[in-house]
């Protein structure tokens, strides 16, 4: 996986370098998200028409390679939502998602889909709970085409490795992993398609705190030897000040300061990235040890 995922002999525009090089990756330009709701509570609660929540209002962001960009801000404020359009799964209101200065703009194909891959809070609801971690890994490199049939079984294999679970649970099914177990293979998928850009959407906000900072140590790991940019979503100021070497904040649909970890940190700009600040429990490192076995 490693040598395949990493070959710097390989002729792509998309390789990352760990430590970032400034090169912008991923970027996204005026971009705007908005929802009409209709029925549902809007109805019940006497609305006519339509209402249009503004979930994203003109928001620029650029993921730099092998850069970890930290997009933080209270729940609501629009993170996810600019997370999917990012990720190509979503199509904005307007604004452009560019990869590489190239524009994302027409119905994505499968190299596009491979390039940009997220991580959700939750794996679980997304993992067939019928398949095993092979079948589910299989599926997703047989679809496509990342690697010859012949070769999917040894990948499967690798995968399990690189995020440091066991041999055995290529054979197991989803309900007989722990929730950080399961954020592992929902990682996994998501690194089968040899991306280059790791969208993880609060990715342990559903974890035990223990948990968290194996799954963190993962993720920094992984983009060091793999060479990824990643844009890390949390509302928790704490975990991206982890992981992130840029943190921007989001505040109702915009971005309202963007830094360094340690500018943001230490004097941050915005009355609302203070606000966030002053809930902060005070960590002084990146790297947290890892309180329990590997494999959680
Ligand atoms: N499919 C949708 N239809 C209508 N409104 C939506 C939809 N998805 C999100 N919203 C609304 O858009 C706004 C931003 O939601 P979004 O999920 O992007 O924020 P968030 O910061 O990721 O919050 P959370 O962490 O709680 O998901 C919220 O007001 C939310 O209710």
């Amino acid at each position: 996986m490693t040598a395949t995922t990493n070959d710097p002999a390989t002729d792509d525009p998309g390789r990352g370098e760990p430590g970032g090089t400034g090169e912008e990756l991923l970027a996204v330009q005026g971009l705007v998200q908005h929802y009409h709701r209709r029925g549902g509570v809007w109805k019940r609660l006497g609305g006519h028409g339509s209402a249009v929540v503004k979930a994203v209002n003109g928001v620029d962001l650029a993921v730099g390679r092998g850069e970890t960009l930290g997009l933080v801000g209270e729940s609501g404020c629009g993170k996810s939502t600019l997370s999917r359009c990012a990720a190509g799964l979503l199509r904005p209101t307007s604004g452009t998602v560019r990869y590489a200065g190239q524009a994302l703009d027409g119905p994505p194909d499968r190299e596009q889909r491979r390039l940009v891959q997220m991580v959700f809070q939750d794996p679980y609801s997304s993992l067939n709970p019928r398949m095993t971690v092979g079948q589910t890994l299989g599926e997703v490199l047989r679809y496509h085409r990342v690697v010859p049939r012949a070769q999917v079984a040894d990948r499967v294999r690798e995968l399990v490795d690189l995020v440091g679970l066991p041999p055995r649970a290529v054979d197991q099914l989803p309900r007989s992993f722990s929730g950080g177990q399961r954020q592992r293979i929902g990682i996994a998928r998501a690194l089968a398609l040899e991306p280059r850009v790791l969208i993880a959407d609060e990715p342990v906000s559903a974890l035990d705190v223990s948990v968290q900072a194996n799954i963190i140590n993962l993720l920094l790991d992984l983009k060091e030897s793999l060479g990824l940019s990643m844009l890390f979503v949390s509302h928790n100021m704490a975990v991206v000040r982890q992981i992130s070497d840029r943190i921007a904040v989001m505040h109702s649909g915009v971005v309202v300061e963007e830094g360094s970890t340690d500018q943001v940190f230490t004097s941050p700009q915005h009355d609302y990235t203070r606000l966030l600040l002053s809930s902060v429990p005070r960590l002084a490192t990146r790297r947290i040890p890892a309180v329990e076995a590997a494999t959680a």
